[in-house]
């Protein structure tokens, strides 16, 4: 893992958190885009180096209606930015972490993506991105 790749944020409604963080960071989100295989919409921003991706569940059994309604609004997983997905996912397991999907699926903004169980990284959603290239 080389990086953080994005921080993703729960929220309960795109526009309004996008209106939100346009204010925090003085600029608008570069991208909205609706991934459907995870039953959510997103916005990226980016404030300098770092980027925020925004969530809005996209239906009742979509993993982020799922966290909200069992945390409410907040930070929902870390991404973090791999050479090789594939590779990676093989070495996580091989250490004993849960990959979600050992398939590499694809998510937003043109990546592969993979997730850990967060019960084995002390409770924080792991995401791994690879770009597509
Ligand atoms: C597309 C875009 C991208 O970047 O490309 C994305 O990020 S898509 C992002 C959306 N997609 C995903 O999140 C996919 C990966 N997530 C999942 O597969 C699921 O959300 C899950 C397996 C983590 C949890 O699903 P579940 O049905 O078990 O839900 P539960 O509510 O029963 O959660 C089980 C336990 O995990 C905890 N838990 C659930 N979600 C989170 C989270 N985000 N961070 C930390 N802990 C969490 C719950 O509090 C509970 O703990 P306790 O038992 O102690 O109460
Ligand atoms: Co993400």
């Amino acid at each position: 893992m080389r990086k953080i790749e994005h921080i993703g944020i729960a929220v309960k409604n795109l526009e309004a958190s996008n209106l939100l963080f346009e204010k925090l960071f003085g600029a608008p989100a570069y991208k909205m885009e609706e991934v459907e295989s995870e039953g959510v919409k997103t916005s990226f921003f980016m404030n300098g180096p770092n980027k925020i991706e925004l969530l809005e569940a996209t239906n009742p059994d979509s993993p982020i209606a799922k966290f909200l309604e069992k945390k409410g609004e907040g930070i929902h997983h870390i991404a973090f930015d791999v050479e090789d997905i594939v590779a990676e996912i093989k070495r996580l397991q091989s250490s004993g972490f849960t990959v979600l999907n050992e398939v590499p699926k694809k998510g937003a903004d043109n990546k592969l993506v993979a997730f850990l169980h967060p019960k084995g990284t002390n409770g924080v959603l792991v995401e791994l991105c690879q770009e597509i290239k």
